[in-house]
């Protein structure tokens, strides 16, 4: 099956699963449990009304609700993110405090990956935390297909993606790196992926053991490795992807977006070395340049005249956690 294929007989949109009724007898019969993860970091002004509109999804399915478990997973947020999840009725942990063995967090990946070690349901939808326009079909829009269909293992909400300044709105602007790093390097490298509207999108779901047996990249480059090991682990035909409508995060600084994009490009590298497409070697750590592989030389102008700015950020492969859960 290639991307216009799977394209074609993969896509669903939201509205046939607006019926929450039905969702949540589906679920039911088919005797499945659901944990909702939210990675956070300084998101004390959306998360309390993400979580809400998570209860008001389980209020509408008639006693059969949609998520069983609300786990917020927090960087240790100095805006109190995690004091609003706790009263609204969330589970919250520190992604500090997971997997302690493994030392601090590294960034949203490892956050998600140790989230892993307290999700308890069957299914594991993630959600991004800074929607500032959550709209309920991201809840049970992204657990449609899966739901009603047992073949599918891994779908992806799409979605428009507006870019909001203070000045305008630019209706298509979003998704800076999605759409000049991502789904280039996809149609170079990955070409059965080029279907995939938001291949970044924080908003995905699979079933535990699906996510349990694969690596997870730590930072920003985690849905990145997620999307090209899931691929290999179950078949483009297993994966979907769900038109949501829109959505608008908090964007941002494009020099910021500068080294979202390097982790991007990195996890594309990292895999391809892995299968021995660079540098003739399948050493993933083998280095490419003579710099140190984790760093990244950024050179702006500035008001007091050009700067050649270091970023060091280390990029952590975490096994799948069934073989750490195992051990522990
Ligand atoms: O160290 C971090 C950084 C972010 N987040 C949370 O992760 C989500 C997305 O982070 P954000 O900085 O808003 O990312 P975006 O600029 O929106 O980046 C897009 O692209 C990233 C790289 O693929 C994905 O991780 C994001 O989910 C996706 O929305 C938010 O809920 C954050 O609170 C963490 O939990 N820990
Ligand atoms: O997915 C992306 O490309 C990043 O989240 C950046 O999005 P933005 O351009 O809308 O800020």
């Amino acid at each position: 099956m290639d991307a216009r294929d799977w394209f074609k007989h993969r896509s669903y949109d939201f509205r046939q699963f607006s019926d929450l009724e039905k969702m949540g007898h589906l679920k039911r019969e088919r005797g499945l449990t659901v944990s909702a993860v939210l990675p956070s970091r300084n998101v004390a002004d959306t998360i309390g009304g993400i979580i809400d509109e998570i209860h008001a999804v389980n209020r509408r399915t008639n006693g059969n609700p949609l998520v069983d478990q609300i786990l917020v997973v927090d960087a240790d947020s100095p805006d109190g993110t995690a004091d609003v999840a706790a009263d609204r009725g969330a589970e919250v942990f520190s992604e500090n405090e997971l997997m302690r063995e493994h030392g601090g967090a590294h960034g949203k990946g490892d956050a998600m990956w140790r989230s892993l070690s307290v999700a308890r349901g069957d299914l594991v939808m993630y959600m991004d935390t800074d929607t500032k326009d959550f709209e309920p079909q991201l809840v049970y829009g992204v657990l449609g297909p899966i739901l009603e269909d047992p073949t599918v293992r891994y779908v992806k909400a799409a979605y428009r993606r507006p870019f909001k300044s203070q000045e305008a709105l630019q209706v298509d602007g979003g998704g800076r790196v999605t759409e000049l790093s991502t789904k280039p390097l996809f149609n170079l490298f990955y070409p059965e992926l080029t279907g995939f509207v938001q291949p970044l999108a924080g908003e995905f779901v699979a079933d535990r053991e699906l996510f349990r047996s694969i690596p997870f990249l730590t930072g920003y480059a985690v849905e990145t490795g997620i999307m090209i090991d899931a691929y290999k682990k179950v078949g483009l035909d297993a994966m979907a992807q769900v038109d949501l409508g829109t959505r608008q995060n908090r964007h941002q600084p494009l020099r910021d977006l500068s080294r979202m994009s390097y982790a991007v490009l990195r996890a594309v590298a990292r895999r391809m070395r892995q299968e021995g497409r660079l540098n003739q070697t399948s050493d993933p750590d083998a280095p490419v340049s003579p710099f140190q592989f984790s760093d990244y030389l950024h050179a702006v102008a500035t008001p007091d005249g050009l700067q050649l700015q270091e970023y060091v950020e280390e990029l952590v492969e975490r096994p799948p956690i069934e073989e750490v859960l195992r051990v522990r």
